[in-house]
């Protein structure tokens, strides 16, 4: 099907928007010659997975799934490497398990993987001693070694984003579609972790799940069925030289769809209504998310519905909220009290992580365990106490044994940080965190 010259229009209505958080390239024709490149390379995802996704988002919106969303909160190209991809993978699998069996329904597993190379920042600029040079926005832009060269803003880069992108997704996909994922293989990774006398009480849990398995396997369970997940890539939807070229018709229905991943969200910084990034995602297909920080009132949260979803298409809006330990109590409940009495249902789902960064009076900027774990349990309380469903989980995480958020059953503390402190931008949960986090969140699910 042709595409309508209205919406081929319109995907180039926000360049005349105001914008944020894009870098200063320094030469436009460079950065022409790689948007023109990036427009004839393959999409890096089919809009019939797209569509899939956004049905399964409908049902998590409906209270009949649970979406997990988790992974670095900056890849790096360095990072892409097979042993660092399978250890992100493996940990998903695993807390995806654990949460299957604690919510007692389907598990919708996206990654923040694949693409999620560009980063906003506080500040355009970085301060060391007495030299000054840009922020590191991501490897997509710039390169993160202090020096002018390596921060200069490079659009060669996106190039190297979107083959990294690609070689990514395709090991994700072939972990996931090949045989890594046996549900049986996955409880036996988590045993192992149970086993370990500093996680003894999850070993209830654990052992519960192993019982359930064994039930299973008894009544003649189809284990090669469950040999395949269906695993979706996401980001965060920032670098407007790299996401409109990626933007593409789909031949089966005229429609736009952004085909650098199958999920994308708005960040916090850049939800602006009237702004350019706002506009641009109204315009494309995927399901679409929307961070949300404590200031957000009920008027803007429904005015994003309007830019958004203005047909109220299930699974079409995902709002991600990431309000701190200490504010979501109270403000969560009067967003929630406006969706009841609304005919909006997007999908709640909770980023505990946004809201409760701490720097160290040594300089590394930090999460404590306890802080997340207390903004989840906010977040369930909260929509129990309105009557809405909270639908899902959003962690910047990693499958290495990294020692960047304080706190969780290795006590990891101020001093512990320095030892194997990796991100290049937000401290990640490693491997242990993110499993504790999962038996947790899954004891939480099986309270309703
Ligand atoms: O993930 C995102 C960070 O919170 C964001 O990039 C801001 O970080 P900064 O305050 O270090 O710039
Ligand atoms: C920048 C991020 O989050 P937020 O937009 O919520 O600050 C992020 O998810 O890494
Ligand atoms: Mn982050």
């Amino acid at each position: 099907m042709l595409a309508d010259p209205d919406l081929l229009a319109g995907l180039d209505y926000w360049r005349t928007l105001p914008i944020k958080q894009q870098p200063a390239w320094p030469d436009a024709d460079a950065v022409g010659a790689v948007v023109a490149e990036l427009a004839t390379m393959p999409p890096l995802v089919f809009a019939g997975e797209v569509d899939n996704l956004r049905e399964r988002i409908a049902k998590a919106a409906r209270g009949e799934a649970f979406m997990l969303q988790g992974g670095d909160c900056a890849e790096t190209f360095a990072g892409a490497t097979a042993d660092q991809i399978r250890d992100r993978v493996k940990t998903m699998l695993q807390m995806a398990v654990v949460l299957t069996y604690g919510a007692s329904m389907p598990v919708v597993k996206v990654g923040r993987m694949a693409g999620q190379f560009a980063k906003p920042r506080s500040s355009d600029t970085e301060t060391r001693g007495d030299v000054t040079l840009p922020a590191y926005r991501g490897d997509i832009v710039n390169g993160y070694d202090f020096t002018p060269e390596s921060r200069q803003a490079d659009p060669s880069r996106m190039l190297r984003g979107y083959h990294t992108s690609a070689s990514t997704l395709n090991l994700i996909r072939a972990f996931t579609q090949g045989g890594f994922a046996d549900l049986r293989e996955v409880h036996s990774w988590n045993r192992g972790f149970a086993a370990n006398p500093a996680n003894q009480r999850y070993e209830g849990l654990a052992r519960e799940i192993d019982r359930a398995i064994r039930f299973m396997e008894a009544a003649g369970a189809d284990f090669d069925e469950l040999r395949h997940v269906d695993f979706y890539s996401s980001h965060e939807g920032l670098l407007m030289d790299y996401e409109r070229p990626m933007t593409r018709i789909d031949s089966r229905t005229g429609t736009a769809y952004d085909t650098s991943a199958h999920f994308i969200w708005i960040g916090e910084r850049t939800r602006d209504l009237d702004g350019a990034h706002v506009d641009f995602f109204s315009r494309v297909r995927n399901p679409i998310g929307v961070k949300l920080g404590p200031t957000t009132t009920p008027d803007t949260m429904l005015r994003l519905i309007d830019k958004l979803d203005p047909q109220r298409e299930p699974g079409r809006l995902t709002f991600i909220t990431r309000m701190g330990a200490g504010k979501i109590r109270e403000a969560l409940p009067p967003l929630l009290e406006a969706i009841k009495n609304s005919d909006a249902q997007p999908l709640w789902i909770t980023d505990p992580m946004h809201g409760n960064g701490i720097t160290t009076p040594t300089g590394y900027k930090t999460r404590r365990f306890d802080d997340i774990v207390d903004e989840v349990k906010g977040f369930f309380e909260a929509h129990r106490a309105v009557g809405t469903h909270p639908g899902g989980l959003h962690v910047e995480l990693t499958g290495d044994d990294v020692t960047e958020c304080m706190g969780g059953s290795e006590f990891i503390d101020e001093a512990t940080l320095a030892t194997r402190y990796e991100s290049l931008c937000d401290p990640r949960l490693n491997h242990k965190q993110s499993l504790e986090l999962a038996f947790l969140v899954a004891e939480e699910l099986s309270k309703r």
